[in-house]
């Protein structure tokens, strides 16, 4: 083995857990949470919503299918979720340095080096995912030589450092829908050019009530979604308007305190791709793919507003949607990349709104 050299993750419990280094040897504080996904640890690496978050993979082998070359699709990237590795560090318990899969044109550990991303591996995960369900969520650190202070990256406008400073346009479709990026996952610009849709990509902070779209669409995001007061300001300007809005993940949380409602920090979030939701006032259910800390507190949701779909294991909001107008958003990831697709006709929907506000 190339690189033998020891490392510690240590949690903010007094936690330490040594272990063996792979990917970049340096220091790293952050968030550490924990992901029960089995697989895509392409897709969830580049997740700009995993910006100042050290993650803990609970599959047990980890890196035994390699890392895919970058290809592109359109302007963007065709197989990542972002240009970059967002994770602040990475923790496994098996590190295979061997892969294999006719797609991977390097190994993750050498990918991680590349953006001098730590990782570490002969972690007994399952140990440490047990903690972080007990006590919650906790800031850590992977110590690779010098020793570095806690940060806690929810306290950072995570958003502003992640979403693109310029206005992009892709696709020339009729429906000119405005994409307001927090942090955007690229399957959900993917997911709109496979439909008849121009976008207008505009940074977080960005005046896009002085658009003239057709649907506006709110993405994913990192942090406390409290943080992103010029969007939410934006918004409730929009929310006065018509015009359909539909919103992933963070976006959801935006839909919401822009509508009144409010938003906590769950004890340790949802992160895999088979998280049940029920699609309230029916019997329907779908399995999701998510990626959140923080939630939308159901009880405060204001009286023109309902929940669009509860999480079945802990009866959280999974999505909203307004009484009258077509305004609706989800917690989960109808995009999945990684994750269950079978939500993505949610974008249909979307698209069948835009439509009928333009045929009214
Ligand atoms: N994937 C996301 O958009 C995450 C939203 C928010 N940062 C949270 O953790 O809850």
């Amino acid at each position: 083995m190339e690189n033998t050299k020891q490392v510690k993750l240590i949690l903010e419990d007094g936690t330490e857990i040594e272990g063996t280094s792979f990917g970049a040897f340096t220091s790293v504080a952050g968030e550490v949470v924990f992901s029960t996904a089995m697989t895509g640890y392409p897709e969830n690496l580049t997740d700009p919503s995993f910006a100042g978050q050290i993650l803990v993979l609970t599959y047990p082998m980890v890196g035994n299918y390699g890392v895919p070359g970058e290809e592109l699709y359109e302007s963007i990237s065709k197989i990542f979720e972002s240009d970059k590795i967002h994770i602040a560090g990475l923790v496994v318990n098996y590190y295979s340095e061997e892969h294999s899969h006719w797609n991977a044109a390097k190994s993750l550990g050498d990918w991680l080096a590349e953006y001098n991303i730590p990782g570490i591996f002969g972690v007994d995960t399952r140990m440490l995912t047990k903690k972080l369900r007990e006590k919650g969520a906790m800031l850590g650190k992977i110590v690779a030589g010098e020793d570095i202070e806690l940060h806690d990256p929810n306290q950072d406008n995570l958003v502003a450092q992640v979403s693109q400073p310029e206005v992009q346009h892709y696709g020339s479709g009729q429906h000119k829908i405005v994409l307001v990026d927090c942090g955007t996952k690229t399957n959900i610009i993917r997911c709109f050019l496979e439909r008849d849709v121009e976008l207008i990509r505009v940074p977080w902070d960005y005046d896009f009530t002085k658009i003239d779209y057709d649907g506006l669409f709110l993405s994913n995001g990192p942090g406390d979604p409290k943080m992103c007061e010029a969007t939410i300001g934006h918004l409730q300007t929009a929310l006065q308007q018509d015009k359909p809005i539909f919103g992933i993940c963070l976006g959801n949380q935006l839909m919401s305190l822009a509508a009144g409602a409010d938003t906590f920090k769950l004890k340790y979030g949802h992160r895999s791709h088979n998280q049940p939701v029920l699609l309230t006032g029916t019997k329907r259910s779908f399995i999701t793919s998510q990626n959140h800390g923080f939630a939308v507190d159901t009880a405060t949701l204001p009286a023109e507003w309902t929940m669009l779909f509860e999480n079945l294991n802990d009866g959280t909001c999974e999505g909203i949607k307004h009484k009258t107008k077509p305004f609706f958003s989800t917690q989960f990831h109808p995009e999945a990349a990684g994750g269950p697709e079978d939500t993505e006709y949610l974008f249909d929907d979307f698209l069948t709104a835009v439509a009928d506000y333009k045929n009214r």
